[in-house]
């Protein structure tokens, strides 16, 4: 396998090594993944109406992106691929999250009426 540009090379050579790799690796995911819901919390306190939540111009484009962003890094065709079954994933992931957070919103407007 052809080593992305970008990526920095490292020994993996054992299930050590690769459990080693992925647990620093999942170390820089978890902040990132945070502060992506943390946008998603922001997005339910700003829309104003439910239908809002789900907008599907804006999930290709955010596809198009990383698909985009995937390349530029020197991933081949299926792991483009693979990058955008994830994200799709985390994308409806997100929109349950952004839902759960402006219905909570709703209801405590409701109340404070
Ligand atoms: C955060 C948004 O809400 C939703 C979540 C998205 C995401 O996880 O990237 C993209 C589109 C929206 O349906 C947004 O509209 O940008």
């Amino acid at each position: 396998m052809t080593r992305p540009q970008g990526f920095k090379a490292v020994t993996l050579h054992t299930m050590t090594d690769v459990r080693h790799q992925v647990d620093t690796l999942d170390a820089q995911l978890v902040p990132l993944l945070l502060q992506r819901l943390q946008c998603m919390r922001a997005a339910a306190q700003i829309k104003s109406k439910r239908d809002q939540v789900r907008d599907d111009q804006r999930v290709a484009a955010v596809l198009d992106h990383v698909k985009r962003r995937a390349r530029q890094l020197g991933a081949d065709a299926s792991d483009v691929d693979a990058i955008e079954a994830i994200y799709s994933q985390l994308i409806e992931f997100c929109i349950g999250y952004e839902l759960r957070h402006f219905d909570q919103k709703s209801a405590q407007q409701e109340v404070g009426r």
